[in-house]
């Protein structure tokens, strides 16, 4: 499979050392970047041999099978339709992009038409599963996830107390937080959506690690769910996770038997 990456950051760069540098994933290749810092793009292109493409409609007009997004919600909102309609499969990163009902809608019939299809990963969270399956039968009563990072991973946060610096529906908070809280919009899309489902920001000016904790009631039981996530080092804001959640994908993404 070849893949075009829109995003020479972060989560890029490590699915670039891993799929083009390690070869972790067996026929399948990076060869096409799109990005914003054109000196970054240099840099990638000589190190993991990929062609820099310095518009997105010329990487759309490659021989890439699908796209992987790592870049942002906005670059999803201006981009994810063109690439579905061209007949190529889009895997996110920035799953905020979605949280827009009419865009989801938009993107869904694209895919509907065309026979593209879009792949979400977990990101830095887990327990989509079990949502999922509560909500199958109309049983899931209510989700919830608290997200605690260190001031310097957050935007605008306070940086010497502890202070809940967003508390409301995950419709709002993906609007004020486009970068740090993806998470939610996962998380509502496996269950209530994202007026039902409740989020909370902390800043901690103590804490070393992403921590989300994810609450959840229905007739299958209750869920609890706490996730320390180590931070990337090339940006804090990031978790480890979220970068190996978008590799799982890409690894599992044409499998026969699929888990979960
Ligand atoms: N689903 C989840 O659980 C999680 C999702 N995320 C999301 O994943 C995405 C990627 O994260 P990460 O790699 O850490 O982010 P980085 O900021 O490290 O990298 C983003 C890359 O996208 C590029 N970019 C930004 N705007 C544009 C544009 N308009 N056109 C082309 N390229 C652009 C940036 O270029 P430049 O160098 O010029 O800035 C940069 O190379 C983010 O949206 C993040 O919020 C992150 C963590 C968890
Ligand atoms: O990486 C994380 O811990 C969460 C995050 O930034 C996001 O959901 O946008």
């Amino acid at each position: 499979m070849k893949l075009g990456l829109i995003g020479g950051g972060n989560i890029g760069q490590f699915l670039l050392q891993r799929v083009n540098g390690d070869k972790v994933i067996k026929d399948t290749q990076i060869v096409a970047l799109f990005t914003r810092n054109q000196s970054t793009a240099k840099e990638i292109t000589s190190k993991f041999g990929v062609a820099n493409y310095e518009t997105m409609q010329d990487l759309i007009d490659s021989d890439v099978d699908a796209v992987v997004e790592a870049a942002t919600v906005e670059v999803v909102q201006e981009f994810a339709a063109t690439i579905l309609s061209s007949g190529k499969d889009l895997i996110l990163s920035s799953v905020g992009a979605l949280a827009d009902a009419d865009f989801y809608s938009e993107l869904e019939a694209i895919c509907h038409k065309v026979g593209t299809r879009i792949y979400l990963p977990s990101g830095a969270v887990g327990g989509l599963d079990i949502l999922k399956a509560a909500r199958s039968n109309g049983d899931l009563a209510s989700v919830s996830i608290t997200t605690t990072k260190p001031p310097h991973a957050l935007a605008n946060a306070p940086k010497d107390e502890l202070t809940v610096i967003f508390d409301g529906s995950a419709t709002e908070a993906i609007k004020l937080f486009p970068k740090n809280i993806n998470v939610s919009i996962i998380l509502s899309l496996a269950g209530l959506g994202t007026d039902k489902t409740k989020v909370k920001i902390i800043s901690d000016p103590n804490a070393t690690k992403n921590s989300h904790t994810i609450d959840a009631t229905g007739a299958f039981g209750k869920l609890s769910l706490a996730i320390e996530n180590d931070p990337m080092p090339s940006n804090p804001k990031t978790s480890y996770l979220a970068a190996l959640s978008v590799l799982a994908t890409l690894k599992n993404k044409d499998e026969l038997i699929r888990v979960g």
